[in-house]
């Protein structure tokens, strides 16, 4: 058995697959460490496979002591993971307004903090936390009359999401042992953003205060709309910042070239499933440390759940075939055949 994610030593691991070999013949096992934290990036084109692996983490991390898996899911094909009783799917997420800044409110909901309507709702937010004490500030507001109807309606608009709620998810429930899946398929990207962002900053702060003993696994499918808007901060500072009090990511994205650089240069694992675009062939090329003498994109998988894994803490590239996942996969494209033959539609 080979443990990818650490040098040597004891702890706990994660189950992920085997070796393949150029030939495709499957050598010794290979399993993730999570006994320390990390920052993964899971690449790779529709249809190969990264969601599929994403459910393989999450599996494993949902059978793991001292970790606690958090999953968003925003194409609702997770919510299988509960299938051996080790999740639970929130369908509803709601979040703690507090963890969105001022500044945030703004790009929240699409005002121009520079407009008078944007400058008002930012004002108005510095006062208040919660949407209520936010609009009770706007109304008393020494501002014109147009601003102060602008930021309302757009107030008005993030309350119509209906996912802030100061007594919503707190780190302490996240954290309580089985995983956790975050529906956000049902939500405008605002609002999944707003879930991510609230959730990375409360497991962040939890392990920073010492107020949750497990270790928090976020893991995000789909990850460029969340690079892309208000979640961004909180995972720009799980990347950079989170393995020092204990918290993983796991940002999975079909675009990397649309994820920020520091992405790929703070990811200690990078598992990269076919690509084929050329931007984000590229973005992979650009992301291969120092240490790897091939081209990450010379040799790229063919096959669904075959990988190829950057691993910094052993500086090797790794050939892997994901393994199979326990509880069904609910992801993969729809076909004509499937639907006449009455399979899912998924
Ligand atoms: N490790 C694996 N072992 C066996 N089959 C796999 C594996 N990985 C992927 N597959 C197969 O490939 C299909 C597509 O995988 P998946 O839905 O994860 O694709 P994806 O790359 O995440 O696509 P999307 O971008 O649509 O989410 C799965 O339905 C499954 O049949």
């Amino acid at each position: 058995m080979v443990v990818i994610g650490r040098d040597g030593g004891p702890g706990a691991t994660v189950e992920f697959g085997r070796y393949r070999a150029p030939d495709g013949s499957a050598g010794a096992s290979v399993e993730l460490d999570c006994e320390s934290p990390h920052a993964a990036l899971v690449v790779g084109k529709r249809g190969y496979g990264k969601s599929y692996t994403l459910g393989v983490l999450a599996e494993g991390l949902a059978a793991g002591a001292g970790v606690a898996p958090v999953v968003v899911d925003p194409m609702d094909v997770f919510g299988t993971l509960t299938a051996d009783g080790s999740a639970t799917v929130v369908t509803e997420p709601r979040v703690d307004p507090d963890a969105l800044p001022p500044t945030a409110w703004c790009e929240l909901v699409g005002l121009d903090p520079e407009s008078p309507g944007g400058a008002a709702l930012w004002r108005a937010a510095a006062t208040g936390t919660t949407v209520a004490e936010i609009g009770a500030t706007l109304a008393e507001l020494d501002c014109d009359q147009a601003a102060r109807r602008a930021a309302r309606n757009h107030l008005d608009l993030a309350a119509s999401w209906d996912v802030f709620d100061p007594d919503g998810l707190d780190a302490g429930s996240l954290a309580s042992g089985t995983a956790t899946v975050l529906d956000v398929s049902g939500l405008p990207a605002a609002a999944a953003n707003a879930v991510v962002r609230a959730t990375a900053t409360a497991l962040y702060r939890a392990r920073v205060q010492g107020t949750v003993a497990r270790l928090p696994w976020l893991l995000v499918d789909e990850a460029h709309a969340f690079f892309d808007g208000v979640a961004a901060p909180a995972l720009r500072t799980l990347l950079t910042r989170g393995r020092q009090p204990g918290v993983s990511l796991v940002a999975a994205t079909q675009r990397p070239s649309a994820l920020p650089a520091v992405a790929a240069s703070q990811a200690d694992l990078l598992v990269a499933h076919r690509l084929t675009d050329r931007r984000d062939r590229e973005a992979l090329a650009r992301a291969r440390p120092s240490y790897v003498d091939e081209d990450l994109t010379a040799r790229m998988p063919t096959e669904p759940g075959e990988v190829r894994v950057v691993d910094d803490a052993t500086e090797r590239l790794h050939a892997v075939q994901v393994r199979e996942r326990r509880t069904p996969h609910d992801g993969g494209s729809p076909t004509a055949s499937a639907a006449l033959t009455g399979r899912s539609l998924k």
